[in-house]
């Protein structure tokens, strides 16, 4: 089948460099003689049959640009059979020969379902802070993520050291932990908690105060930063800066980084990326791959098929894990 004309849209959490990939698939089919439509907020646009053209005078200076021109969103009617079905039909009304899906898990299963309505080639680029998605080494926005929340891990730092307090910094994961682990090795963090090692409360409480008091036998009246994966301790941080605050007598405050995270310009990481990932997808679609995901392992672009992709297969990294054990004893 000759394509002549796909939609992109972006769905689910917005990520740093959404619109490097919108970018790079326009200027790819811009190549290909192929034209390229966006359609706005995600599956609601494709439902409402919201499109607009994406010439390449519109992708001009994207590469940098924080965000998604496109707007992204939660769709929950998308969830129902009879919904992708429309969207099946909405999409050919238009005449449109693929689909682009730039997002997360989430939209990946919007997309399958689709696949399985629509005759046409569906192709995933995964797009999410998380990198929760198995099957792709890294997702667009993962790297921005982690370095601005180093950034702010930095800052809390120079306060927490000036004062001699404990900081509980909430980074985001949804249900995973690679955020949290990576900017807390990166930053010098003294412990992080992680769903992917949590047992209990209690438990986590006595690991956290042995930490401290063994880092407090190298390091008299120092500051401590505690890195926490957001939604994972129970009843709250609150909850774990009062046991912290009885059981050592110090200072605990509560700093959540929350969707500063999901912003700003993308750093390089994710420039590269979601270039090539964009461009691999239109290479893909134009050779009749469809139901896939545009992934990356080891650097090269790779295709999974959606029910490939296994989610419990996506691991923390066990080398990061150890390590972070002996380092964060010493400062
Ligand atoms: N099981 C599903 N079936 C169909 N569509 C889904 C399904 N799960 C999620 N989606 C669609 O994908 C959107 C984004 O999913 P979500 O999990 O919120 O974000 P992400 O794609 O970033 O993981 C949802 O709002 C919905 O429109
Ligand atoms: O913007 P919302 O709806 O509050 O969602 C917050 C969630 O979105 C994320 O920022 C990104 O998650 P997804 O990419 O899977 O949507 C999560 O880290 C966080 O739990």
């Amino acid at each position: 089948m000759t394509i002549k004309k796909i939609a992109i849209i972006t769905s689910g959490g917005d990520a740093p460099g959404m619109n490097a990939c919108i970018r790079s698939i326009c200027l790819s089919c811009e190549s290909e003689g192929i034209e390229v439509v966006g359609y706005r907020s995600g599956y609601i646009g494709l439902l409402k049959k919201e499109s607009i053209p994406l010439h390449t005078s519109l992708v001009q200076n994207l590469l940098q640009r924080g965000g998604t021109i496109l707007h992204s969103a939660r769709c929950e009617k998308f969830r129902k059979d009879q919904y992708v079905k429309q969207a099946a039909k909405n999409l050919d009304d238009e005449e449109i020969d693929g689909l682009i899906v730039i997002g997360g898990n989430g939209s990946f299963k919007g997309a399958q379902k689709l696949q399985y309505y629509w005759d046409k080639p569906v192709i995933g680029v995964p797009g999410t802070i998380d990198n929760d998605i198995a099957g792709t080494d890294y997702t667009i926005g993962y790297h921005t993520a982690i370095q601005t929340a180093v950034e702010s891990l930095d800052k809390v730092r120079d306060t927490a050291e000036a004062f001699e307090r404990i900081f509980l910094v909430d980074v985001m994961g949804r249900e995973a932990g690679f955020i949290a682990l990576n900017s807390a090795i990166s930053s010098g963090a003294d412990h992080v908690v992680l769903p992917e090692t949590f047992t209990s409360a209690a438990e986590e409480v006595m690991k956290i105060l042995d930490k401290l008091s063994k880092r407090r036998l190298h390091h008299k009246n120092s500051s401590h930063i505690i890195v926490v994966t957001e939604n994972i301790w129970p009843g709250g941080l609150n909850i774990l800066q009062q046991s912290l605050e009885k059981e050592t007598g110090v200072d605990v405050r509560i700093l959540t980084l929350g969707h500063v995270q999901r912003g700003g310009s993308p750093v390089w990481q994710d420039r590269l990326l979601a270039t090539k990932l964009g461009t691999h997808a239109v290479h893909e679609m134009i050779k009749g791959k469809k139901g896939v995901m545009a992934g990356i392992k080891a650097a090269i672009p790779v295709s999974i098929a959606f029910d490939q992709i296994d989610s419990e297969s996506k691991k923390l990294n066990p080398f990061s894990m150890q390590m972070l054990e002996s380092l964060m004893l010493l400062g």
